[in-house]
């Protein structure tokens, strides 16, 4: 049996309490509860209702559903972070849990998406008329930034591992769809120096990854170009494409036409690279799997959710592309290689 389908604890005590410990958590976050621990490890609670602008009893009640979670630790009158924090403290700065905090809400809304088959938590709880995430962000320049500091944050935990298990030193210029700020074309670009990277993505967004792009001295080796994968030609002159983060947004035809116009784009030989959350081929997770997917579904696009790398590498053969390998980047990630035929 597989991991996934033996949790360690299979009754469902601990999930019908989790919307309290998700609450502390959120709280704790949003109003920089874990921030300021860090900052005077051993403040006490009078001292901590202060900082944190909150009434003395409501601080209270907050420390105490954080210490019984055992994010926060009591020594004598004063309060610590816990090991168990740090890697959530080193995504969510106050940026990025405010949007965090948005996507909370709209998932709420996951059963009424499953019934209308659509993203009603999206409709529901961010505003503009898009009808996806992305162009609703770009209605919202505060979120669509938040987002991007959030995101790198996230594609900066696999970055340097894409960038040393994939093999790319028989490639010169590669088109990154959907790169968004540059995290992965920079760690590319670093790590393969004959490579030059061209980012399409949303126009509202070229601007963000190409001053991000000088900032790290990388203009000239990487560009970030307007393009909207659906709706514009791919760049011509690309040896290989990678999408990283980004196919699972979309449903399966819309990715079998994005894999198309790859292939068509690219000469023989060239090369495709999925970077995608991993669900393993017999559908039963890993746990972030199914997170991912809810969000897709709930918020992001309405279509997407996360595939198996066995669905990928069928639809590389229908848009003539030779799955070459998988590559996993941990347990939750994995990158799908494939070579134009
Ligand atoms: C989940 S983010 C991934 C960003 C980046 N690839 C990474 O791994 O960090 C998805 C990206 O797709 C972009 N995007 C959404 N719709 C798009 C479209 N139609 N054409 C091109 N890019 C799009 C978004 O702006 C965003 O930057």
């Amino acid at each position: 049996m597989e991991s996934s389908q033996n949790p360690a604890d299979p009754t469902i005590g601990p999930h019908h309490k989790a919307h309290y410990d998700f609450q502390f958590l959120s709280a704790g976050f949003q109003l920089g509860l874990f921030e300021a621990l860090e900052k005077e490890p051993g403040i006490t609670r009078e001292d901590l209702s202060v900082r944190l602008g909150l009434a003395v009893q409501p601080c209270r009640i907050l420390l105490l559903g954080c210490t019984a979670m055992g994010v926060v630790r009591k020594e004598g009158e004063g309060y610590h972070n816990t090991p168990f924090l740090p890697p959530l403290s080193a995504l969510p700065d106050q940026e990025s849990a405010a949007y965090l905090h948005r996507i909370y809400r709209a998932v709420d809304w996951f059963c009424e998406s499953l019934k209308e088959n659509s993203n009603v938590g999206l409709k529901n709880e961010i505003p503009g008329t898009a009808s996806t995430l992305y162009g609703r962000l770009a209605e919202n320049p505060e979120l669509e930034s938040s987002f991007h500091v959030l995101m790198s944050s996230i594609s900066h935990l696999v970055a340097e591992e894409i960038a040393a298990e994939i093999d790319l030193s028989g490639y010169r210029l590669l088109l990154d769809v959907g790169g968004g700020a540059a995290m992965n074309a920079a760690n590319l670009a670093r790590t393969w120096p004959d490579l030059e990277v061209t980012i399409g993505d949303l126009p509202s967004i070229t601007s963000l990854a190409n001053d991000k792009i000088a900032e790290l001295g990388l203009t000239g080796r990487v560009r970030a170009v307007s393009l909207d994968a659906f709706h514009d030609d791919f760049p011509v002159g690309h040896d290989s494409v990678l999408f990283a983060h980004f196919l699972e947004i979309w449903s399966p035809d819309r990715i079998r036409a994005l894999l198309a116009k790859a292939s068509d784009a690219l000469p023989p030989g060239g090369g495709v690279f999925v970077v995608t959350p991993y669900q393993d081929d017999r559908g039963t997770g890993p746990e972030r799997s199914a997170y991912l997917s809810a969000y897709f579904h709930t918020v992001a696009s309405g279509e997407g959710m996360v595939y198996t790398p066995m669905e990928y590498e069928e639809w590389f053969g229908e848009a003539g592309i030779d799955p070459v390998k998988r590559v996993m980047l941990g347990p939750d990630t994995v990158v799908i290689c494939g070579r134009k035929r």
